[in-house]
């Protein structure tokens, strides 16, 4: 036992342990397995810092009638108890917590009052003898006391002397028997005897040192007369006859005593027999494969034979109820209708017609082969545009059930694949744990945010994920904690991503990939009025007699309030205007609940208007109708507002297309200079393949200073120091698409002419000035429509990739179609050229 015990007085206030059919003395100790709900309460809350685990006082007292499993009855618990600290605590964490406790006895307590029964019992106590280590005590000796004493240890070391083990190990012992202190001579020696749990009881209660010894003693003798029994036995070759049962064993070497596989009471035996054959039933109903069957009924076998207070106990137990409750042969059965489909998923959604028509053929080839045998489908696009919830449709178009498994930040192997049952608190992996509960065989999985996967120090999850992908390998797929093959070949896996780049490629080459650019404003105004008020409408208890968003608040919201490529914000502006409806509604009940009443005079109504502009503050009609002034007093002045013409009215700004994995977006390059030695600054987190573009422009600008009509203003360039910034600065940019857009820039700061407010610009350049082709059209045209852009300038052999663009966005847009950087330049300042004159002008001249 630990020194610092003994330093440690027995708090007035104990939380405590209840057990059932068992008893710890003082100076020993015992394994202890949590089960009672009140135990876990106390072991949660009291035990789980590890920092403290060994300094942490508890009462482990004695039940006396039912099971601590069952019973939470704390009227019940023996008045008098054995103080104890908790020196380990094992067991797992998955699937529901089993622990065990190894708990050291220090002292006897008594139970004052009970201070709480619940979350745990806490009593305040009185400590009735001394802490079991504390070898400084003195103890009133009497003449009595002191020959007890001395009998009790000369059986005891009798008892030693008939072990039937080897020498070493009876020297250990004696050397043990001779340290221990005559007062705790008795406790010790009835723990490690067989004694029943009323003889335990009675040994706990012998407050006084004189009476334990002699309540103790007869237990020594029945051991020693027990293993007489025995040899005479052997003598006469009748071994079997005796049980060890008649015999009792001892059992400890070095102070921790350990209850015994033979030491359980009949009645526990019983019900771990009938826990066991009870699990072996449901294994073979599982209808689990061969190897899977062996290897759980190898487990069974190892569980028979444990002791239930082991913590492996508690492991295999559950491996096995694992084992039982997959869906090995468990499928749906299922409801393929082609027609039916597409209905279906055209009900859940707006648009999306490319995915849509990928998804439908890819259901009509499964279901002609009648295997889903084919590439893994992976949706690529930015946040909100539906990506998991066409996975949704789908699993519920084919009466599938659905499994969103979230791969973001997911950086270690065993998260896919499991840990092996070797490690504390192993447990499968995301793909074992996602068909437990769904418990089919022929779920839809979706994988979401495949791209988020990341390599960390436990090796890489994408090659797991690999072999559950792979449809020739995914039929053997073996999870580590599992340990045996599960066939994942009828499961249907879908994958989601924001960013194709940052997928591995080995995962890539597997999946088909379908791209989702983004929403037009037309289209999430029809997003908005099929799906997303109803939704939000039915999500708040509200109906549209109540709340009524007009087209023209919901064109307000989407352009002012969001700036997004899909409808996540949009979605959320909209909860948050029913949310403050709900409360307006609820305040005006009579209103609500009569809504024929409603009707007021349109003189009454007149009136109420002309009091505020504002019609969300007064007592509202029903239904609610949210125009331009209740907009914003629910969600606030507009967020975003055009400011293209604010910041485009001085030289050395223009605007670019950049595509990030959240959808296109707008970037306003600004560039300033100074007197200096010509030095370049770049800021805004670029990455080398912009800064290469930067200076290619520079440089083009000074190579054709000529062009622009700067030829004597050689200082301008030479002795000057120019900053390039592009917003927003925080994240981080790349790629060689701003080529054009720098360029302008600088033209227009050098010149002095302001870039045109209405023109957006992409484009990669050449030092030669060629502007070649960029990728992200689609995206890059509907963010310039989303800022109320209508003009953009791109390389000409981006012409082919407008047919991508929305027909409704390509009518309300002009496009300029650029080969060189002088045809940028050309059209990107309201009176052409910015050195005065035009290109074609210049080339007759040159
Ligand atoms: N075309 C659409 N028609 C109807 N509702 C839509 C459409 N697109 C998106 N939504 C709705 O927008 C919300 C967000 O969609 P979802 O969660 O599927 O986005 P996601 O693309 O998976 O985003 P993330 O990449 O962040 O996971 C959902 O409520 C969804 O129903």
């Amino acid at each position: 036992m630990s020194s610092d015990s003994s330093s440690i007085a027995v708090p007035r206030r104990l939380p405590l342990l209840l057990i059932t059919d068992n008893v710890l003395l003082p100076g020993s100790s015992m394994r202890i397995p949590v089960r009672s709900l009140k135990n876990m309460n106390m072991v949660k809350s009291r035990l789980m810092d590890r920092n403290t685990l060994r300094s942490t006082i508890i009462g482990v007292i004695p039940k006396t009638n039912g099971s601590d499993g069952i019973d939470e009855d704390v009227s019940k618990v023996h008045p008098i108890g054995t103080a104890a600290v908790v020196v380990q605590i094992t067991g797992t964490n998955w699937p529901r917590p089993a622990y065990t406790l190894l708990v050291t006895g220090l002292c006897r307590f008594q139970v004052e009052s009970m201070l709480q029964e619940t979350p745990y019992p806490i009593a305040t106590v009185k400590q009735l003898d001394k802490l079991s280590d504390d070898d400084n005590v003195e103890i009133k000796t009497s003449e009595e006391l002191e020959s007890l004493a001395e009998n009790f240890r000369e059986q005891a070391t009798k008892l030693v002397d008939m072990l039937d083990t080897s020498i070493p190990v009876v020297a250990k012992l004696k050397k043990m028997l001779d340290s221990v202190p005559s007062q705790h001579l008795p406790d010790i020696c009835s723990t490690i005897v067989k004694a029943s749990f009323s003889e335990k009881i009675q040994v706990l209660d012998a407050v006084d040192l004189a009476e334990r010894f002699k309540t103790a003693l007869p237990l020594l003798m029945r051991q020693i007369e027990g293993l007489k029994l025995l040899r005479k036995a052997r003598k006469e070759g009748k071994v079997e006859i005796v049980t060890r049962k008649e015999m009792g064993r001892p059992l400890n070497m070095g102070g921790v005593f350990r209850k015994a596989d033979s030491d359980l009471d009949e009645d526990e035996r019983d019900e771990d027999v009938d826990e066991i054959s009870d699990l072996a039933n449901k294994i073979k109903a599982a209808g689990m494969p061969d190897q899977a069957y062996k290897s759980a009924m190898k487990e069974v076998k190892r569980l028979k034979k444990m002791p239930a207070h082991m913590p492996e106990h508690a492991m295999i137990r559950n491996y096995l109820e694992l084992i039982t409750e997959l869906p090995w042969s468990k499928g749906t059965k299922d409801t393929l209708d082609i027609t039916q489909a597409k209905k279906d998923l055209d009900t859940d959604h707006y648009g999306l017609e490319k995915l849509k028509k990928r998804v439908i053929e890819y259901l009509a080839v499964r279901q002609l082969k009648n295997s889903l045998k084919g590439p893994i489908l992976c949706f690529v696009g930015p946040p909100g545009v539906g990506k998991t919830s066409v996975g949704r449709s789908l699993a519920n178009t084919l009466g599938r059930e659905f499994h969103r498994i979230a791969l973001g930040g997911v950086c270690d192997q065993s998260d896919i694949r499991g840990h092996r049952r070797t490690y504390i608190g192993s447990m499968p992996g995301r793909i074992i744990q996602g068909l437990r509960s769904v418990n089919t065989n022929n779920p839809v999985f979706l994988l979401d945010e495949i791209d988020k996967l990341t390599k960390g120090i436990h090796g890489d999850p994408s090659a797991a994920l690999l072999e559950v992908l792979d449809p020739e390998q995914n039929n053997n797929f073996v999870d580590h904690y599992l340990n045996v093959p599960f066939d994942l070949s009828q499961v249907l896996f879908i994958a989601t991503a924001n960013n194709i780049s940052t997928i591995p490629p080995a995962l890539l080459d597997r999946m088909e990939i379908i791209q989702i650019p983004g929403y037009t404003a037309e289209e999430k105004m029809h997003i908005a009025r099929r799906h997303l008020i109803p939704k939000q409408l039915k999500e708040h208890g509200l109906t549209d007699e109540q709340l009524q968003l007009p087209d023209d608040t919901v064109r307000l919201i989407i352009t002012s309030y969001t700036r997004e490529a899909g409808v996540r914000t949009l979605e959320r502006r909209i909860a948050g205007i029913c949310r403050a409806v709900a409360v307006k509604v609820l305040e005006n009940p009579t209103q609500d609940l009569d809504l024929g009443k409603k009707e007021q005079t349109s003189q009454g109504k007149d009136e109420s208007q002309k009091e505020s502009a504002s019609a969300f503050i007064h007592p509202p009609d029903m239904p609610i109708i949210i125009d331009e002034a209740a907009l914003e007093d629910i969600l606030g002045p507009a967020i975003f507002q055009a400011e293209m013409s604010q910041r485009l009215s001085q030289p050395g700004v223009a605007v670019g297309l950049a595509w990030t994995s959240m959808g296109g977006e707008i970037m306003f390059v600004e560039a300033t200079r100074m007197v200096g030695e010509g030095k370049i600054t770049l800021t805004g987190q670029l990455g080398d393949v912009m800064k290469e573009s930067a200076s290619l422009a520079l440089n083009w600008v000074r190579a054709n200073a000529r062009k622009l009509g700067l030829e004597s203003r050689h200082d301008l360039l030479q002795n000057t120091d120019i900053h390039i910034h592009f917003p927003a600065g925080a994240v981080g940019k790349d790629g060689p698409s701003a080529g054009i857009t720098i360029a302008t820039v600088l033209a227009s700061l050098f010149t002095g002419v302001c870039v045109r407010s209405d023109t957006a610009m992409t484009g990669e350049i050449t030092l030669r000035g060629l502007v070649l082709p960029v990728g992200g059209i689609k995206e890059k045209m509907l963010a310039a429509h989303r800022a109320g852009i209508n003009r953009v300038i791109l390389p000409a052999r981006n012409r082919k990739d407008l047919h991508e663009v929305p027909e409704s966005i390509r009518g309300e847009m002009q496009f300029v179609f650029a080969t060189t950087l002088e045809d940028v330049l050309e059209t990107a300042f309201d009176d052409g050229f910015p050195g005065g004159r035009s290109v074609s002008e210049l080339q007759s001249k040159l």
